[in-house]
């Protein structure tokens, strides 16, 4: 079995005359957390977009579980969760019911899950609070429990701290370490924090 869940080789994507990405190799090892470090604009959102099909490389290759036939993007799709930039959420509806609209999306059979979900992500508290009224922090663990519905192996989470105060961050930091170590769930993390020393204070 792959000892790898993704891999690029010589990833690049160009819009019109210039390069977001250009010859980007990476390897992300199964039950590793991989940080993806730049300054604002180097490419880590096209990056993740192409990794999670959201876009197409204009060059290189991308395997993901040991598959670099791009046609199966949709069957390796199904083995991860990924919260590229904004969610969008139904504001009217609580948490659980978002969560139940992404289940039946998802074609997830029974409930469970989204009691499970809620848990995971401590959302438990909210009850029938609409997410229109939700903090940040909170609609961060939304993203996070949507993502995760499905059970999926590889999560992708692009800048996920982004307008979360210092104890959102550590709560956010705590939750991702918790699923990579009890569920070996291997993650795939941007951020601009280009301080060295403040990232591998994150991870
Ligand atoms: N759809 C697009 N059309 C044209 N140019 C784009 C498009 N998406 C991204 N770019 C360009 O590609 C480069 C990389 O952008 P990208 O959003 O991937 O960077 P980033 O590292 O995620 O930045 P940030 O930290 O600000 O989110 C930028 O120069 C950007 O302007």
């Amino acid at each position: 079995m792959s000892k790898y869940i993704l891999r690029t080789n010589k990833l690049s994507k160009k819009y019109r005359n210039d390069f977001a990405i250009e010859n980007i190799n990476i390897t992300v090892k199964k039950g590793e957390i991989y940080g993806l470090i730049g300054q604002n604009g180097a490419g880590k959102s096209t990056m993740l977009r192409l990794v999670t099909g959201l876009a197409f490389p204009t060059g290189g290759s991308i395997d993901l579980f040991g598959n670099d036939n791009p046609n199966m993007i949709t069957e390796v799709q199904k083995r991860m969760g990924a919260i590229i930039e904004n969610p969008a959420f139904f504001s009217n509806m609580s948490a659980y019911e978002n969560l139940e609209v992404h289940r039946l999306q998802k074609g997830i059979p029974g409930k469970d899950c989204i009691k499970n979900t809620i848990e995971l992500v401590g959302l438990k508290d909210t009850e029938k609070k609409k997410v229109k009224n939700f903090s940040l922090g909170m609609k961060q663990r939304l993203g996070l429990g949507i993502a995760l519905i499905s059970d999926p192996e590889f999560l992708i989470l692009d800048e996920p701290t982004n307008g979360l105060d210092p104890m959102g961050i550590v709560e956010l930091r705590e939750l991702i370490k918790k699923l990579n170590r009890e569920r070996g769930l291997t993650v795939l993390i941007s951020s601009h924090i280009c301080n060295n020393r403040c990232f591998n204070k994150f991870l």
